[in-house]
């Protein structure tokens, strides 16, 4: 494997012929980095860990063939955003077809015309970006570009069989900011979106572990996913978010708590067993933001050990 420029996007070259490696990447090196594999084996292993955008996969290799690796790389999740570009000396049409139905994006004819191989790999890493704006947009929250409801469900399930396979603690933090119906009813509806976004964003720079997720759960409630959490770390860190809040100092004169924006935590960690779900962990927080509100709100409460 080598580096032969640097740019935003990665392309990987896997085929077993040397000369071949050569050319494509004097072909494309001006737009993309370049990395390369001599098997099908080894251009796995590679695409598993650099994720490239594109691949150019040869189709007639010695051991794993172009068709073998294609197989591989469609079936595995991580690497859904790889988009492969079989590269043949067969051309007819039913090889042509034959690599679109096994997943691939494109194909480029042997011998290699430099203006082709270019145009090709232009057209697909235009696609790719578009692509992956496309996908970080399915994943944001319109309004607080935090991760959505649906991100976070997704995260949470994943965690939770991590957190249950390696026997560690998952923690989760419940957010609801507080008497907001009345700070709608003082500013309008369009201050209140300001404020949920400040709100957002003071979670957002406080979920600073590795890891850390923080979600528009809905409406005016957040949520953050924290990885490998005791529930004796979570008893600061709800009254530290509060505070994160509080220090924005977003006016709310109405409000009965304080004359400030403030909001509510409802913690709560579980080390997962078999039988316990996603859902008890958020049943948990939510009964615990329950009594954060009940206890006159701007607080933090966990929910205690089972
Ligand atoms: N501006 C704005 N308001 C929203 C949005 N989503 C929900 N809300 C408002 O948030 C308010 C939530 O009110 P409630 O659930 O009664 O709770 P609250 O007034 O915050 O009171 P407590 O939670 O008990 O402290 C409602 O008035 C909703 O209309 C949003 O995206 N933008």
């Amino acid at each position: 494997m080598t580096a032969v420029t640097q740019s935003d996007s990665t392309i990987l070259i896997i085929d077993d012929n040397a000369d071949t490696i050569r050319l494509l990447s004097a072909m494309v090196r001006g737009q993309a980095r370049v990395l390369f594999a001599t098997n099908g084996a080894a251009g796995i292993d590679i695409a598993r860990l650099q994720r490239p955008q594109l691949i150019l996969l040869d189709v007639e290799m010695a051991g794993m063939d172009g068709f073998a690796v294609c197989d591989v790389i469609r079936r595995d999740p991580a690497l859904r955003s790889s988009a492969i570009i079989f590269v043949t000396a067969q051309s007819s049409p039913e090889a042509e077809i034959a690599c679109l139905d096994a997943g691939a994006v494109d194909f480029i004819p042997k011998p290699l015309n430099a203006a082709v191989v270019q145009a090709r790999v232009r057209t697909h890493l235009r696609l790719q970006a578009a692509l992956a704006t496309l996908d970080g947009l399915a994943h944001q929250d319109g309004l607080t570009g935090l991760f959505n409801r649906r991100h976070f469900d997704s995260q949470l399930a994943t965690e939770f069989a991590r957190h249950r396979r390696h026997g560690m603690p998952l923690g989760l933090a419940l957010v609801d900011v507080d008497h907001f119906k009345l700070y709608n009813d003082q500013y309008g509806h369009q201050q209140g979106d300001a404020c949920l976004k400040a709100v957002a964003g003071a979670i957002r720079e406080g979920a600073r572990r590795p890891g850390e997720l923080a979600a528009r759960y809905g409406g005016e409630e957040f949520v953050v996913l924290l990885p490998n959490t005791r529930r004796e770390e979570l008893l600061t860190y709800g009254d530290w978010l509060c505070s994160r809040v509080t220090m924005l100092d977003l006016p709310h004169p109405t409000a009965p708590t304080a004359p400030a924006v403030t909001i509510s935590v409802g913690l709560c960690s579980m080390l997962p067993a078999e039988g316990d779900t996603p859902e008890a962990l958020l049943h948990k927080a939510d009964m615990a933001l329950y009594e954060a509100k009940a206890a006159g709100r701007n607080r933090g409460v966990v929910a205690g050990p089972d």
